[in-house]
């Protein structure tokens, strides 16, 4: 086990991302419940190690559009604004259904770039987390799609919740970010798109080479975002003092296995702490 893997055992504050494409059976576009009981299994199990977890989860809209029969793909923002308060309020019960077998208390935490860039709002977000964790509670945060476009205008919208993720763990000082997506972690280049992409086992600086591999291109029908905005994701997260891992949500079982040091994903080292640079990047964000 290399030395960088090894202090993944320590990490005391770990936010884990799961992007909507983990969450669903892909024939039918329904949850998968078994593989939502592993993630929830896991995540108890941290709690258990001693361990604050955060869990940032998608799927709202992909669950509402299933709840109302919608077929086609969504393409009015109105309409999926409609599917997530459907599809927030399903998932959440799921959630509070899973993790109370084990005893454990979640909550919702929903969040746009509004409320982190204003001051105040920021503050008060902070402070949620600080009580909810001494709590010990596990917060699900997802942005509040039914809000996020109109609530000044589109640039409004984080519009993926990688990036909504790292903010997260720099808002609570998280020492790891996990994002689970439906791919192994990076590669040179987007595996579906080239044959001859390599995988990228640990990133020590984020250079404009390697934010350039990210590929906005995605590998399912329900995510966004591709590559890209999971860099964006490290470029945050890394310059907040928090390690990152990209790894394959296809096995939930890998956030144990990443918590145990285990070769599993792409790892992003911690550069800096920077809270200027993130904020910057929150505000430029779109
Ligand atoms: N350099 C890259 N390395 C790996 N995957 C990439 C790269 N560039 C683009 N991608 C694409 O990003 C997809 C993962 O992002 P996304 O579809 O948003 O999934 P999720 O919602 O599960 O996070 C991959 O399936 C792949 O097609
Ligand atoms: N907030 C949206 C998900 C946005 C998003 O980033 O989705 P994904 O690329 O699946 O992580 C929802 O809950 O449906």
């Amino acid at each position: 086990m290399d030395g960088s893997r090894q202090r993944l055992k320590d990490k005391k504050k770990i936010v884990v991302k799961i992007g909507s494409s983990s969450l669903h059976h892909p024939e039918t576009g329904k949850l998968d419940l078994r593989k939502m009981e592993v993630l929830v299994r896991q995540l108890c199990d941290l709690k258990n190690r001693g361990k604050d977890v955060i869990l940032v989860s998608s799927g709202a809209i992909m669950v509402g559009k299933n709840a109302l029969g919608i077929k086609k793909r969504l393409e009015d923002v109105n309409e999926k604004q409609a599917c997530a308060s459907v599809g927030q309020a399903r998932l959440m019960s799921i959630y509070q259904k899973l993790f109370s077998e084990y005893n454990q208390i979640c909550s919702q935490v929903l969040l746009t770039k509004n409320t982190m860039l204003d001051d105040l709002n920021r503050y008060n977000a902070v402070k949620t987390f600080r009580e909810l964790l001494e709590f010990g509670v596990v917060p699900i945060v997802n942005e509040n799609d039914t809000i996020a476009t109109y609530e000044i205008d589109s640039m409004s919208v984080f519009g993926d919740n990688d990036r909504l993720s790292a903010v997260v763990a720099a808002l609570v000082n998280a020492d790891l970010l996990i994002l689970m997506s439906d791919i192994d972690g990076l590669y040179t280049d987007d595996p579906h798109q080239t044959d001859d992409a390599v995988f990228i086992d640990c990133v020590e600086h984020l250079d404009r080479e390697l934010m350039q591999m990210g590929k906005s291109s995605t590998g399912s029908s329900v995510g966004t975002g591709g590559m890209a905005t999971k860099l964006s994701a490290a470029d945050i997260a890394i310059s907040s003092g928090c390690d990152m891992v990209i790894a394959n949500g296809n096995d939930f079982h890998n956030i144990g296995r990443i918590c145990d040091g285990e070769k599993v994903g792409t790892l992003f080292l911690a550069d800096r702490k920077d809270e200027f640079y993130v904020l910057n990047k929150l505000e430029h964000m779109v």
